[in-house]
This record gives structure tokens, sequence and C-alpha cells, in this order.
């Protein structure tokens, strides 16, 4: 059973002013959607605050999504923008922490509390703004508290953790700020797990990452290698990328040369590049259509190239913003 939005609203534009956003809930109070006055939208399941849909004006989708995804609670989403939180891929064994999580550990799979909207409104010393300048923020919120005893027991930490996600009408930008709310330090890693949605795989490339060395998830021992200037994808790629310069450079996304997406991000210095291809795909129940994996590619933000750790009181915050380059 998947967990009502906290004090549901439905909130519609102000007489007298311009066009203000919208955020409506699904009738069963699972999803919140956000969409601007100029037609763009967003939509978040409360389940693993996982965003599923991000539309541009025209209602085509920037982001793929299997039609076999669970949305009800029962499995993690496959598609969309899955949160990783505190452990990235299996982990590691014990003593470690983290050792008796599921792979990507528990926040995707964690019921997650709606704390609000805002919106970028005009004021009046600045009059109407104008309607493409406008902007919505939905945010998010998860603490050790609400999570299941089981879970609990799984990572014995006091947490809080804020998500949000911000539509602007070309870009959507998604942040994590993890805080220790406990008596002792903890070791964690964020990766905002993004499926992006394109025409053709054999199309794409993607700039950025030349510079990077990377490790190949694929090969046993997992070995550490330097990037090709362009990358492409032809075959299962399962790469963590981690960026000399921090995160400062962009990683852009190509189609039959043109930018499709630029991807840029605060303080996560790893991207994960990924994609099944053929055999992977096959053998996922909740991929479908098994030819998907050509109209999708993953670039993952992370910080999962070592641990975060942080002290008591202390935060982390970690964003990336995808920007539609045409
Ligand atoms: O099947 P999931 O648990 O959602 O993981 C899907 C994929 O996530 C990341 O991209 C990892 O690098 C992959 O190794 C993993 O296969």
């Amino acid at each position: 059973m998947v967990g009502r939005a906290h004090k549901p609203t439905a909130l519609a534009a102000t007489p007298g002013l311009a066009p203000q956003p919208t955020v409506t809930f699904s009738p069963d109070n699972t999803s919140v959607t956000a969409e601007l006055p100029t037609g763009e939208s967003v939509s978040v399941l409360l389940y693993g605050a996982t965003v599923t849909s991000w539309k541009d004006s025209s209602g085509d989708e920037k982001l793929w999504l299997s039609t076999a995804a669970k949305l009800d609670g029962t499995k993690a989403v496959r598609g969309g923008i899955p949160l990783v939180f505190p452990v990235f891929g299996p982990p590691p064994s014990a003593p470690h922490p983290t050792a008796n999580l599921p792979q990507h550990g528990f926040a995707r799979t964690s019921v997650w509390e709606f704390l609000g909207k805002s919106t970028s409104e005009s004021t009046p010393a600045e009059g109407a703004k104008a309607a493409d300048d406008l902007s919505v923020k939905l945010d998010f919120g998860l603490s050790a508290a609400s999570l299941s005893a089981e879970t609990q027991k799984l990572w014995p930490f006091k947490f809080n953790l804020i998500y949000s996600v911000t539509l602007n009408p070309s870009t959507l930008t998604t942040s994590l700020v993890v805080t220790n709310d406990d008596d002792k330090p903890f070791d964690s890693q964020v990766l905002l797990h993004t499926y992006l949605r394109v025409n053709d795989i054999s199309s794409v490339s993607i700039q950025g990452l030349s510079n990077s060395p990377y490790l190949d998830k694929l090969l046993s021992p997992q070995a550490q290698t330097s990037g090709p200037s362009d990358l492409t994808i032809t075959q299962e790629t399962d790469h963590v990328y981690s960026t000399p310069n921090g995160a400062s450079d962009p990683v852009t996304v190509l189609e039959n040369g043109k930018p499709r997406f630029v991807v840029t991000r605060d303080n996560l210095a790893q991207v994960v590049v990924w994609n099944p291809w053929t055999e992977k795909a096959a053998g996922m129940g909740d991929f479908e259509p098994k030819g998907g994996y050509k109209n999708m590619l993953c670039v993952e933000p992370g910080a999962v190239g070592t641990w975060q750790t942080l002290e008591p009181g202390d935060a982390f915050e970690g964003a990336q913003t995808i920007s539609i380059a045409n």
C-alpha cells in the first residue's frame, strides 16, 4: 500500500495575477503533478519520490519509463528518476553499516512525505512575471522515523532527506539534502538514477566525460580506465565516471550530433552511464517493451566514488539540472 500525500491540496491560478503553476494530486493521492502555465509538467510518485514524467510544452516526454514499471509501491520504479541512498549498487560486505541493505538502498522504495510547493511568483514590485520565467518547486521529505521498523534496523541512523524537484520551462532540477540527525557519524552515497528518453540509441553520443577515468562495472575484476573522446553506446554499458574537475563539467547527450540534453551537476562528482542492451533488458521482468533499451540512456549524477561521511548535525547537498537542448 502506497502512502498518502500529507494534507493534499490542489493549487490553482490566483485570480488577478498572471497564470500561475498548478499542483495537483492523483485521485489516490499517491502522485503529485506540477504544471507551468506554458504547459510543461513534472510528476512525482510519493513512493521513492520518483520522478515518473517530465514533459515539455508540446507534451513530449523527456524521461523513459518502462510500460511494466510497478507504480504501486511493490518494487522500485523502472524508469523516470529513482533516487539512490544511502548505498549505490550492491552494498559492501559486513561490517560496513550498509551491508544488509538492498541494492541502491531504501530511498527509492520508501514512501516520502510531500512537504509543499513554492513558485517563483511575481511580486507587485516586479510586475507580472513573464510566463516563461516561472518555475515551480516541489519538496519531499524522508526521515528515519518514517521508515519501517525492519528498514530502521538494517541501517540504524537518524537522518533527514529533503528532495526538491524544480520545473522550469526548459529545465528540470532535482536536488537532495542529506542531514545527519544522529549523535554519531554515518557514511552514505547519493545518486540520481535518471533514465533519459532518446529516439534511437544508435545515433546517441555523450560529450563531457572524455577526460574522466571510469570504472567498468561489467569487467571482472572491475577495472579503472579512460573514456573515448565521444562516447557512443553499442552494447551493454555500465560505467562509473569520476570527473576530474569535480562536478563542474556539463555532460551533453547528443542525437545525430545535435545536443538533446545538457546535464549540469552540483557537488556530484561521479556520473554513471548505463544501458542494459538486449540481454539484460530481456532478463528484467519490469523492463518493457524489451526493445526499450533503444529509447533510453541512464545518465546518473552521484556522489558514489567514495563515502560521504557526515558528522552529527552536518549536511550534504547534491543536485542535477537537465536542460532540454533542442
Ligand atoms: O536494476 P536496478 O537495481 O534498478 O539497477 C539498474 C542499474 O543501476 C545502475 O545504473 C548500476 O550502475 C547498474 O549496475 C544497475 O544495473
